[in-house]
């Protein structure tokens, strides 16, 4: 269910808009920025981007290199603070988590982030996964291996790996590794996963596997992911934003926004006219 309660046309330069964001009862909204600019050093590269996310669904964001959609995708759980001045609301939950007393460290346990090349540390795969547990105080043998197997489970590795746990990971396949990645994630129970181009990395068959692990991971999980491939995120999201140069201008569902977009810029972009 969905209600158009956002269709603009922007005074200043016309850039038509057209933002729809969810609104389904039975996937409520968990995760939404408000007014968020972000700046690097002057240059303002994100605005007029505001987004909201439903529960346990996947949204696409996609748009022409350049437009913003890592910027944004980043911003979510403040990994840009150290590179860029982000100035809006985040509100997770309720809660402002752009505001200079969150607890960052805790707040990315809960929005966790999946990043485009896969980065397994020089350790064995059950350390991998272990390792941030260990950080949190999980400490007892029986406990760790419990969680190791169920996170590597859920990201769809564990048969692939459960006879050698000892084994380096810097062995794995570019797709496993990738899974590894996001069973690192999850073993810290996050409530949102962010992924950044998590396949453009893989082979077609990894591709395919990696979002067949996304499709199983939203029924726990909400997921964002930037991606540059139509296909995947029509594949796999319920809703997909469009960026182009630091805004979003359409966002609706991935069905509206693949079959009827709105947006000039949209549809010449979807159907690879444009960027
Ligand atoms: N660390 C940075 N310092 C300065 N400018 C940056 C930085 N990162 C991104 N930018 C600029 O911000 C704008 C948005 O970049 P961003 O990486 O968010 O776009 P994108 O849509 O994710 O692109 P791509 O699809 O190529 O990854 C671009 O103009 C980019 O040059």
């Amino acid at each position: 269910m969905f209600v158009n309660n956002d269709v603009q046309t922007n005074a200043n330069d016309m850039l038509e808009r057209h933002i729809v964001q969810p609104n389904d009862p039975q996937h409520p909204i968990v995760l939404a920025t408000e007014d968020l600019h972000v700046f690097y050093g002057k240059s303002e590269a994100l605005f007029e981007g505001d987004l909201q996310f439903a529960q346990n669904q996947i949204t696409a964001l996609i748009g022409p290199s350049g437009s913003g959609k890592s910027t944004y995708l980043r911003s979510l759980n403040r990994m840009n603070d150290r590179i860029a001045t982000v100035k809006g609301r985040i509100m997770y939950r309720g809660v402002d988590v752009n505001q200079p007393d969150i607890d960052v460290y805790e707040m990315r346990r809960r929005i966790g982030m999946v990043f485009q090349r896969p980065n397994p540390f020089a350790k064995s795969i059950y350390d991998n996964v272990a390792f941030a547990l260990r950080l949190r105080g999980v400490t007892g043998k029986k406990k760790l291996d419990e969680l190791v197997e169920v996170s590597l489970r859920q990201a769809a590795l564990w048969d692939q790996v459960k006879d050698d746990l000892g084994r380096s990971a810097l062995g794995l396949s570019g797709g496993q590794a990738q899974r590894l990645c996001i069973a690192r994630a999850i073993a810290l129970k996050p409530d949102i996963l962010l992924l950044d181009e998590p396949a453009s990395a893989l082979d077609p068959v990894s591709t395919s596997q990696l979002e067949d692990t996304l499709l199983k991971l939203k029924e726990q999980y909400t997921i964002i992911i930037v991606t540059h491939n139509m296909q995947q995120a029509a594949r796999i999201s319920e809703y997909t934003a469009f960026f182009n140069q630091g805004r979003v201008l359409e966002y609706d569902t991935t069905s509206h926004i693949f079959t009827n977009p709105r947006v000039q810029i949209t549809s010449d972009y979807v159907s690879g006219n444009f960027g």
